[in-house]
């Protein structure tokens, strides 16, 4: 049998690389792997068990189809590597930081994938990102702005809401819970 695919979302600043640092070593301990991203963000400010590349080397990988899974947002260029189909393909449970715009695309080619929305209240999102302080306020503004794509009800049709408003270690029961890390497994 295939593993899942557990495909993470959430706006900028939503909390998805804090919950993915925060699960990994149990998540390891289940055999879920967490794919490596492959970002067009510079290397020092990946902030993220990602790799980063140039645009350039970018377009090379997609090029030579590198990507299981990729996408454009906020002005950069992400990739999820296609080795997660041979983890798929050996049993093993995947989960990835992906994009809501992406999904639909996304569950073309994983029409079996668990879908799974951070949400944040607006001004704890806004505070958040300012005191992470990795983007300039205008690329924060930008970023907001961008949410309201979302608002629909579409939008999570069919996902499992997870609200980290509150505190982290809530959020990450919350996942583990979900996805079943939280017992073992037979
Ligand atoms: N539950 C939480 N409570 C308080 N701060 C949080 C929580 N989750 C994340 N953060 C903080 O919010 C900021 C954005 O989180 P991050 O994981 O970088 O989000 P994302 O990867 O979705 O952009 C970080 O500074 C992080 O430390
Ligand atoms: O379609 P969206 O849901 O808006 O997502 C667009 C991109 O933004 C996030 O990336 P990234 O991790 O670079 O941003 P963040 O760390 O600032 O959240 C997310 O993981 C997607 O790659």
């Amino acid at each position: 049998m295939g593993g899942r695919l557990i495909y993470l979302m959430g706006p900028s600043g939503s909390g998805k690389d804090s919950l993915l640092s925060a699960v990994r070593e149990r998540l390891a301990a289940y055999g879920c792997r967490i794919a490596q991203r492959v970002i067009t963000r510079s290397a020092e400010a990946v902030g993220e068990a990602a790799i980063g590349v140039s645009p350039v080397e970018f377009d090379r990988m997609q090029c030579e189809g590198d990507f299981a899974l990729s996408w454009r947002a906020n002005g950069l260029a992400y990739g999820i590597p296609r080795q997660i189909d041979e983890w798929l393909a050996t049993g093993q449970d995947v989960l990835v930081n992906g994009s809501r715009a992406y999904l639909g695309q996304a569950r073309q080619r994983y029409p079996e994938l668990i879908g799974v929305l951070l949400k944040v209240d607006m001004d704890v999102l806004r505070q958040r990102l300012l005191a992470r302080g990795r983007e300039a306020p205008e690329q924060i503004e930008r970023r907001l702005a961008r949410n309201a794509l979302f608002d629909s009800a579409a939008a999570t049709e069919g996902v499992h809401v997870l609200d980290n408003s509150g505190h982290l270690e809530r959020t990450v029961a919350n996942l583990l819970s979900l996805i079943g890390a939280n017992r073992a497994r037979v």
